[in-house]
């Protein structure tokens, strides 16, 4: 029944210069979201687009749409003409959808009237809409003008009019890419996902690490990785995968490291790693699922000296939540029921008995001493492996 998506985003409308860059990049990132759909045609205009539905699309249009990063709210709505017998038609078809026949309802009208020539005035309007509304479906609806359950949007523009009932949230944020380039250090845990998602809807182009120890990991580990990837690739089209061969690091750490420094030591070589590949990459920072005091590398002193051996700036977007919280957000953005699948991480293998919570960076300098620390690293860094994950439909 509707013909149009009205797509309404925030906080793009308020950047200056770089207004027409975001509104742009939304809409390339709202074509990718949808391109398993039949092709059209997005109009841009004053503040909104207008995503066409066609062949009754509109569900999947909203499904694909909901997951644009910079996209506040959507509306499916009827588009008719301005003219006053056609948008009474129109709201009664709209109505018709959310009236419910068992249970007396509460509505109103609200016109937005952009285009400030039409003849009637929005209050006016508003008053010849519901009456026309309550002469149809008096029988289930009332007038509540403060604290209404269906709120009947009416917005008169320049060319045409807009008529709808439902309001869909979006996620907010930022369109993918404008912002720039980070790269994610992915595990197959909880976190990181959800860090990934985070760093993504504030506009950052994410793409992810992984360090993989096979055979001490096992190829069902990388799998889910790679299955995260896909999951995270609804929101961002598609997501590039590099995977670090770390089981020679791994060995050679485990022999020539104290036991209790083996967690610190082996964070600090994957932050190097990071650095050095983002630089290849053009990324501008690293983000990573940590959290203060959540394990015994995320104490202050412990993320001091993993800290230390970059300069990169590192974004932590979980750092203050609890972990309630960012169990929440993986069930709300899908990626929990892959991330708690019991395969071993590379850092899940060499746990210590009892790993040093206070690391201090004389102690890990001490324990870098026989490692050939920029051989292993620049040695990683070639050897990392892309691959590219789509969202499957
Ligand atoms: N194998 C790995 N590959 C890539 N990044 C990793 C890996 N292991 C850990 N990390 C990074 O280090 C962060 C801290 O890992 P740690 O195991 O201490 O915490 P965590 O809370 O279990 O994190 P997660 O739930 O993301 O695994 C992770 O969130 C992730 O960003």
């Amino acid at each position: 029944m509707y013909d149009v998506i009205l797509v309404r985003y925030g906080e793009i409308s308020l950047k200056g210069k770089n207004r027409n860059f975001f509104v742009h990049t939304l809409i390339q990132r709202i074509k990718e979201n949808i391109s398993h759909l039949a092709p059209r045609k997005i109009e841009s205009r004053f503040g909104r687009l207008y995503v066409p539905v066609v062949d009754n699309d509109h569900q999947e249009l909203l499904e694909g749409l909901r997951k644009v990063f910079g996209i506040v709210s959507l509306s499916p709505a009827l588009r008719v003409e301005r003219d006053e017998g056609k948008i009474k038609e129109a709201c009664l078809k709209v109505i018709d959808k959310v009236i419910d026949k068992d249970k007396v309802k509460t509505f109103k009208v609200e016109t937005r009237r952009v285009d400030k020539t039409f003849p009637i005035k929005s209050m006016e309007l508003d008053q010849i809409l519901g009456g026309t509304i309550l002469k149809a479906y008096g029988n289930f609806l009332k007038v509540d003008i403060h604290n209404p359950e269906i709120e009947l949007g009416v917005e008169v523009r320049k060319e045409d009019v807009f008529v709808y009932c439902e309001r869909i949230e979006g996620f907010g944020g930022l369109p993918l890419g404008v912002t720039g380039k980070g790269l994610c250090l992915l595990s197959g845990g909880i976190d990181s996902p959800v860090a990934f998602w985070l760093a993504a809807k504030r506009g950052i182009m994410v793409e992810a690490l992984h360090f993989h120890s096979y055979p001490f990991t096992s190829q069902r580990a990388k799998q889910k990785v790679e299955d995260l990837c896909k999951k995270l690739a609804k929101y961002c089209g598609k997501v590039k995968l590099h995977t670090v061969p770390f089981t020679q690091i791994q060995k050679e750490i485990k022999m020539k490291c104290p036991d209790d420094m083996l967690i610190t030591i082996m964070r600090r070589f994957m932050f190097r790693i990071a650095e050095r590949y983002a630089q290849k990459r053009k990324a501008l920072v690293l983000i990573t699922g940590e959290n203060v005091a959540q394990v015994a590398s995320q104490t202050l002193e412990s993320m001091y000296v993993i800290n230390e051996v970059v300069k990169i700036p590192v974004i932590r977007p979980l750092i203050t939540m609890d972990k309630w919280e960012i169990i929440e957000k993986a069930k709300a953005i899908d990626t929990f029921e892959t991330s708690i699948l019991p395969y071993e991480d590379c850092c899940t293998v060499f746990v210590p008995k009892n790993p040093k919570t206070k690391p201090t960076l004389k102690q890990c300098l001490k324990a870098e001493e026989n490692l050939d620390v920029e051989k292993l690293v620049e040695e990683a860094v070639e050897n990392i492996l892309v691959e590219e994950f789509t969202w499957e439909f």
